[in-house]
């Protein structure tokens, strides 16, 4: 197990800001895995085994979070950067946390029919509300014309980072701006898109070898741990079977954020309470005449605001998020470049 420095970790002032005099003596450490009762975290000076005490749940935790070990236990978590989660299953009502500490999401999806704009909007909703920076990218560039998809993908969310690429290619260095030393992604997107042959390739094929085995803390020397992958490019990969199938739940901050251009049109109708269907003076529906707005644009802000609206009101994710909630200021200092 090699050593890390704290902001190679991830770590950053985010972080430190939180920490008291009377935490002198704790450890901060990013959890790389969590069990039933303990969690595996890696720290400065290598992996560590942590017990969870009786007041604090494991369920209270999610891999890429950052505690401060007291002794051979969990001390505390500390307030997030971002936070993934979903309902979980069978319950339909209690958020299960899925990641912590992500800066980028890479929404995957293909240079072919896999390509949707409904679906890949409910990522980068999803994005948005966990506080995560989305970046598009469009796999096997190497089969078909990008530029279309590109062109698309653009329309998608104003600002937004679009790359095309061959994810067997094995030279992914276009990704490196989201990939360097303490900044942490994570791969989202439908079946089939290359999630898997991307995350090969962004480990230099770590996975596909099997040379991704977890520290159990007993002596054993492994290369990185199991779902907090370590990317040659210094930074880290959150790869858990939770990122996989991942869902729509609580996410109006996201909504918000990725139709903010709607958003504002809409305070220039003339009615307030405007549907912006058939309403005189629509600011919307002129936008979308004059051909400045996608109709189907509308028709998503539409349909993922009546689902937000059904989900959250079956959810409270307010108690789970009291453990370390996430502020979007700190997100935004994040960004790659920023
Ligand atoms: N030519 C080409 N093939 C690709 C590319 N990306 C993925 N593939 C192939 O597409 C198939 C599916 O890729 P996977 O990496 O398994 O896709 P996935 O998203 O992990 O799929 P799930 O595991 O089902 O979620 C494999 O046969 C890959 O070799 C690409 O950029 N170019
Ligand atoms: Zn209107």
């Amino acid at each position: 197990m090699p050593d890390f420095s704290l902001p190679a970790l991830g770590w950053s002032d985010h972080f430190s800001e939180q920490l008291t005099d009377e935490d002198a003596a704790l450890v901060p450490a990013r959890l790389s895995s969590l069990h039933r009762d303990r969690v595996l975290a890696l720290t400065a000076t290598g992996a560590v085994e942590l017990l969870c005490p009786p007041t604090l749940s494991v369920a209270a935790m999610a891999v890429g979070d950052w505690v401060l070990a007291d002794g051979p236990r969990v001390g505390r978590v500390l307030d997030r950067i971002s936070l993934l989660q979903r309902r979980a299953a069978g319950t339909g009502t209690v958020a299960q946390l899925i990641a912590a500490n992500v800066d980028t999401m890479f929404v995957v999806t293909s240079c072919n029919a896999d390509f949707n704009e409904a679906r890949l909007e409910r990522y980068l909703v999803l994005a948005h509300s966990a506080g995560i920076t989305p970046v598009l990218v469009l796999t096997k560039a190497d089969m078909a014309e990008a530029a279309p998809y590109i062109a698309r993908a653009e329309g998608l969310s104003a600002g937004m980072a679009v790359v095309a690429l061959n994810a067997k290619s094995g030279d992914l260095g276009v990704l490196d701006p989201w990939c360097r030393a303490g900044q942490t992604v994570v791969l989202l997107g439908s079946s089939g898109v290359g999630k898997s042959t991307l995350a090969n390739s962004l480990t230099g094929g770590a996975l596909e070898t099997g040379a991704v085995r977890e520290d159990d803390a007993k002596g054993r020397h492994t290369t990185t741990s199991r779902y907090l992958l370590a990317l040659p490019t210094g930074g880290w990969l959150i790869d858990t079977p939770g990122v996989r199938e991942l869902q729509l739940t609580d996410v109006a901050d996201g909504i918000d954020v990725l139709f903010s251009d709607l958003i504002d049109l809409a305070a220039g109708c003339r009615f307030r309470d405007c549907k912006h269907t058939v309403e005189p003076g629509c600011a919307v529906q002129a936008a979308i005449k004059a051909g400045v707005v996608d109709a189907r644009r509308l028709e998503s802000w539409r349909k993922l605001g009546a689902e937000e609206r059904a989900n959250s009101s079956a959810m409270q994710v307010s108690k789970v998020r009291a453990a370390g909630k996430y502020t979007k200021k700190s997100a935004a200092k994040r960004r790659p470049g920023g």
